[in-house]
Protein backbone atom coordinates (compact mmCIF):
# COMPACT_ATOMS: atom_id res chain seq x y z
CA UNK A 1 0.00 0.00 0.00
CA UNK A 2 0.99 3.63 -0.91
CA UNK A 3 4.05 2.54 -2.54
CA UNK A 4 5.56 5.07 -5.40
CA UNK A 5 5.34 3.17 -8.58
CA UNK A 6 6.75 3.88 -12.22
CA UNK A 7 4.04 5.86 -12.96
CA UNK A 8 3.67 8.68 -10.84
CA UNK A 9 -0.16 8.79 -10.10
CA UNK A 10 -0.84 5.24 -9.56
CA UNK A 11 -2.25 3.92 -6.12
CA UNK A 12 -3.61 0.72 -5.47
CA UNK A 13 -2.74 -0.74 -8.79
CA UNK A 14 -5.49 1.98 -10.60
CA UNK A 15 -4.71 5.19 -12.47
CA UNK A 16 -5.85 7.95 -10.57
CA UNK A 17 -6.43 11.92 -10.71
CA UNK A 18 -5.99 14.14 -7.67
CA UNK A 19 -7.47 17.81 -7.13
CA UNK A 20 -6.65 19.62 -4.23
CA UNK A 21 -8.99 21.92 -2.74
CA UNK A 22 -7.66 24.42 -0.68
CA UNK A 23 -8.72 27.66 0.98
CA UNK A 24 -9.51 29.23 4.40
CA UNK A 25 -11.47 27.62 7.23
CA UNK A 26 -15.31 28.58 5.77
CA UNK A 27 -14.13 29.78 2.06
CA UNK A 28 -16.43 26.81 0.87
CA UNK A 29 -14.35 23.64 -0.05
CA UNK A 30 -16.97 21.43 1.15
CA UNK A 31 -19.91 23.22 -0.36
CA UNK A 32 -18.27 23.76 -4.33
CA UNK A 33 -17.03 20.00 -3.76
CA UNK A 34 -20.79 18.82 -3.30
CA UNK A 35 -21.50 20.88 -6.38
CA UNK A 36 -18.24 19.10 -8.39
CA UNK A 37 -19.28 15.77 -7.48
CA UNK A 38 -22.59 16.34 -8.60
CA UNK A 39 -21.60 17.43 -12.18
CA UNK A 40 -17.93 16.06 -12.78
CA UNK A 41 -18.02 12.45 -11.29
CA UNK A 42 -15.14 13.00 -8.43
CA UNK A 43 -15.29 11.54 -5.57
CA UNK A 44 -14.88 14.18 -2.47
CA UNK A 45 -12.61 13.32 0.35
CA UNK A 46 -12.35 15.84 2.78
CA UNK A 47 -9.56 15.44 5.55
CA UNK A 48 -11.45 17.28 7.96
CA UNK A 49 -14.54 14.67 8.12
CA UNK A 50 -12.04 11.55 7.63
CA UNK A 51 -10.89 12.60 11.03
CA UNK A 52 -13.86 13.58 12.64
CA UNK A 53 -15.26 9.81 11.44
CA UNK A 54 -12.10 8.21 12.54
CA UNK A 55 -12.66 9.85 16.26
CA UNK A 56 -16.26 8.72 16.27
CA UNK A 57 -14.96 5.34 15.14
CA UNK A 58 -13.52 4.68 18.66
CA UNK A 59 -10.03 4.64 17.36
CA UNK A 60 -6.53 5.04 19.45
CA UNK A 61 -5.86 7.84 17.79
CA UNK A 62 -9.32 9.77 18.07
CA UNK A 63 -8.57 11.72 21.19
CA UNK A 64 -5.10 13.15 20.03
CA UNK A 65 -7.35 14.11 16.82
CA UNK A 66 -10.14 15.50 18.76
CA UNK A 67 -7.60 17.90 20.65
CA UNK A 68 -5.83 18.57 17.69
CA UNK A 69 -9.15 20.00 16.13
CA UNK A 70 -10.40 21.62 18.98
CA UNK A 71 -6.96 23.70 19.02
CA UNK A 72 -7.50 24.01 15.54
CA UNK A 73 -3.95 22.73 14.90
CA UNK A 74 -2.96 20.23 11.91
CA UNK A 75 -2.53 16.68 13.01
CA UNK A 76 0.46 14.72 11.97
CA UNK A 77 0.12 14.03 7.93
CA UNK A 78 0.88 9.90 9.03
CA UNK A 79 -2.53 9.54 10.49
CA UNK A 80 -4.37 11.85 7.77
CA UNK A 81 -2.81 10.20 4.71
CA UNK A 82 -3.43 6.38 5.80
CA UNK A 83 -7.07 7.58 6.40
CA UNK A 84 -6.81 9.24 2.50
CA UNK A 85 -5.28 6.20 1.21
CA UNK A 86 -8.05 3.95 2.44
CA UNK A 87 -11.00 5.98 1.34
CA UNK A 88 -8.68 5.90 -2.33
CA UNK A 89 -8.22 2.49 -2.34
CA UNK A 90 -12.10 1.40 -0.81
CA UNK A 91 -13.46 3.66 -4.10
CA UNK A 92 -14.59 2.81 -7.87
CA UNK A 93 -13.14 5.68 -8.89
CA UNK A 94 -10.31 7.22 -10.05
CA UNK A 95 -11.20 10.93 -9.79
CA UNK A 96 -11.17 12.29 -6.60
CA UNK A 97 -11.29 15.85 -4.70
CA UNK A 98 -9.30 15.92 -1.53
CA UNK A 99 -10.78 18.83 0.93
CA UNK A 100 -8.57 20.64 2.79
CA UNK A 101 -5.25 18.63 2.54
CA UNK A 102 -2.49 19.55 2.25
CA UNK A 103 -2.70 22.38 5.07
CA UNK A 104 1.38 22.81 5.74
CA UNK A 105 4.06 22.05 4.58
CA UNK A 106 4.66 18.36 6.26
CA UNK A 107 1.25 16.72 4.81
CA UNK A 108 2.65 18.07 1.06
CA UNK A 109 5.98 16.68 1.40
CA UNK A 110 4.54 13.16 3.16
CA UNK A 111 1.97 12.93 0.67
CA UNK A 112 4.03 13.32 -1.93
CA UNK A 113 6.88 10.91 -1.05
CA UNK A 114 4.10 8.18 0.58
CA UNK A 115 1.99 8.29 -2.27
CA UNK A 116 3.62 9.25 -5.06
CA UNK A 117 0.83 11.11 -6.27
CA UNK A 118 1.15 14.86 -7.64
CA UNK A 119 -2.69 16.95 -7.88
CA UNK A 120 -3.69 17.33 -11.52
CA UNK A 121 -4.46 21.18 -10.38
CA UNK A 122 -4.66 22.90 -7.15
CA UNK A 123 -8.18 24.90 -6.69
CA UNK A 124 -7.67 27.81 -4.18
CA UNK A 125 -10.81 29.79 -2.29
CA UNK A 126 -9.71 32.80 -1.73
CA UNK A 127 -11.76 34.78 0.49
CA UNK A 128 -11.44 37.54 3.27
CA UNK A 129 -11.36 36.55 7.03
CA UNK A 130 -14.36 38.73 7.62
CA UNK A 131 -16.52 36.81 5.15
CA UNK A 132 -14.85 33.20 6.56
CA UNK A 133 -15.29 34.02 10.14
CA UNK A 134 -19.23 35.51 9.38
CA UNK A 135 -19.67 31.68 7.66
CA UNK A 136 -18.12 29.69 10.22
CA UNK A 137 -19.98 30.94 12.89
CA UNK A 138 -23.12 30.40 10.90
CA UNK A 139 -22.40 26.97 9.90
CA UNK A 140 -24.15 25.25 12.43
CA UNK A 141 -22.87 21.68 12.14
CA UNK A 142 -22.14 21.71 15.76
CA UNK A 143 -18.52 21.26 15.01
CA UNK A 144 -16.34 22.01 18.06
CA UNK A 145 -13.89 24.07 16.18
CA UNK A 146 -16.63 26.39 15.30
CA UNK A 147 -16.58 28.73 17.79
CA UNK A 148 -14.80 32.26 17.64
CA UNK A 149 -11.66 31.33 19.82
CA UNK A 150 -10.95 28.18 18.16
CA UNK A 151 -11.98 30.28 14.22
CA UNK A 152 -9.20 32.81 15.09
CA UNK A 153 -6.56 29.67 15.94
CA UNK A 154 -7.55 28.12 12.55
CA UNK A 155 -7.28 31.64 10.98
CA UNK A 156 -3.56 32.07 12.25
CA UNK A 157 -2.46 28.28 11.20
CA UNK A 158 -4.14 29.14 8.29
CA UNK A 159 -1.67 32.18 7.22
CA UNK A 160 1.05 30.73 8.78
CA UNK A 161 1.24 27.09 7.08
CA UNK A 162 -1.43 26.39 4.72
CA UNK A 163 -0.94 29.47 2.20
CA UNK A 164 2.84 28.64 1.78
CA UNK A 165 1.51 25.65 0.59
CA UNK A 166 -0.93 27.42 -1.88
CA UNK A 167 2.09 29.39 -2.79
CA UNK A 168 3.85 26.27 -3.67
CA UNK A 169 1.78 24.81 -5.99
CA UNK A 170 1.70 28.47 -7.67
CA UNK A 171 5.29 28.63 -8.19
CA UNK A 172 4.13 25.01 -9.71
CA UNK A 173 1.49 26.65 -12.43
CA UNK A 174 -0.77 24.48 -10.77
CA UNK A 175 -3.07 26.89 -8.70
CA UNK A 176 -6.44 27.51 -9.68
CA UNK A 177 -7.57 31.19 -8.20
CA UNK A 178 -11.06 31.43 -7.63
CA UNK A 179 -13.34 34.44 -5.70
CA UNK A 180 -14.91 32.36 -2.95
CA UNK A 181 -16.77 36.02 -1.69
CA UNK A 182 -19.24 35.60 -4.03
CA UNK A 183 -22.74 33.76 -3.54
CA UNK A 184 -22.89 29.83 -3.98
CA UNK A 185 -24.16 29.62 -7.97
CA UNK A 186 -21.41 32.54 -8.89
CA UNK A 187 -18.56 30.54 -7.46
CA UNK A 188 -19.53 27.21 -8.89
CA UNK A 189 -19.81 29.02 -12.60
CA UNK A 190 -15.97 29.72 -12.13
CA UNK A 191 -15.42 26.32 -11.10
CA UNK A 192 -17.44 24.58 -13.77
CA UNK A 193 -14.95 27.11 -16.64
CA UNK A 194 -12.24 25.44 -14.89
CA UNK A 195 -13.24 22.02 -14.74
CA UNK A 196 -14.44 21.88 -18.04
CA UNK A 197 -10.62 22.62 -19.47
CA UNK A 198 -9.15 19.61 -17.15
CA UNK A 199 -8.16 16.39 -18.89
CA UNK A 200 -9.62 13.88 -16.69
N1 LIG B 1 -20.29 31.36 -1.53
C1 LIG B 1 -20.88 31.30 -0.32
N2 LIG B 1 -21.60 32.34 0.13
C2 LIG B 1 -22.20 32.29 1.36
N3 LIG B 1 -22.13 31.22 2.19
C3 LIG B 1 -21.41 30.16 1.78
C4 LIG B 1 -20.75 30.13 0.52
N4 LIG B 1 -20.14 28.95 0.39
C5 LIG B 1 -20.38 28.27 1.52
N5 LIG B 1 -21.16 28.97 2.36
C6 LIG B 1 -21.61 28.58 3.71
O1 LIG B 1 -20.50 28.85 4.58
C7 LIG B 1 -20.32 27.79 5.51
C8 LIG B 1 -18.93 27.17 5.29
O2 LIG B 1 -18.92 26.50 4.04
P1 LIG B 1 -18.10 25.14 3.84
O3 LIG B 1 -18.39 24.66 2.47
O4 LIG B 1 -18.35 24.21 4.97
O5 LIG B 1 -16.58 25.73 3.90
P2 LIG B 1 -15.18 25.05 4.19
O6 LIG B 1 -15.31 23.59 3.88
O7 LIG B 1 -14.21 25.74 3.30
O8 LIG B 1 -14.91 25.33 5.63
C9 LIG B 1 -21.47 26.82 5.29
O9 LIG B 1 -22.50 27.12 6.21
C10 LIG B 1 -21.91 27.10 3.84
O10 LIG B 1 -23.27 26.84 3.64
N1 LIG C 1 -5.15 18.12 6.50
C1 LIG C 1 -5.84 18.37 7.61
C2 LIG C 1 -7.20 18.79 7.54
C3 LIG C 1 -7.88 19.07 8.70
N2 LIG C 1 -7.27 18.91 9.90
C4 LIG C 1 -7.95 19.24 11.18
O1 LIG C 1 -9.34 19.29 11.01
C5 LIG C 1 -9.83 20.61 11.28
C6 LIG C 1 -11.04 20.89 10.44
O2 LIG C 1 -10.68 20.80 9.07
P1 LIG C 1 -11.79 20.98 7.93
O3 LIG C 1 -11.13 20.89 6.62
O4 LIG C 1 -12.94 20.07 8.20
O5 LIG C 1 -12.25 22.49 8.22
P2 LIG C 1 -12.88 23.56 7.20
O6 LIG C 1 -11.74 24.22 6.46
O7 LIG C 1 -13.77 22.80 6.29
O8 LIG C 1 -13.61 24.53 8.07
C7 LIG C 1 -8.60 21.51 11.05
O9 LIG C 1 -8.71 22.76 11.70
C8 LIG C 1 -7.50 20.63 11.65
O10 LIG C 1 -7.52 20.66 13.07
C9 LIG C 1 -5.95 18.48 9.96
O11 LIG C 1 -5.39 18.36 11.04
N3 LIG C 1 -5.25 18.21 8.81
MG1 LIG D 1 -14.89 21.86 4.99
Amino acid sequence: MGSVTDSPNTEAGKKITVIFVLGGPGSGKGTQCTNIVQNFGYTHLSAGDLLRAEIKSGSENGTMIQNMIKEGKIVPAEVTIKLLQKAIQESDNEKFLIDGFPRNEENRSSFESITGIVPEIVLFFDCSEEEMEKRLLGRNQGREDDNIETIRKRFNVYMESSLPVIQYYDSLGKVRKIDAAKPIDAVFEDVKAIFEKVVA
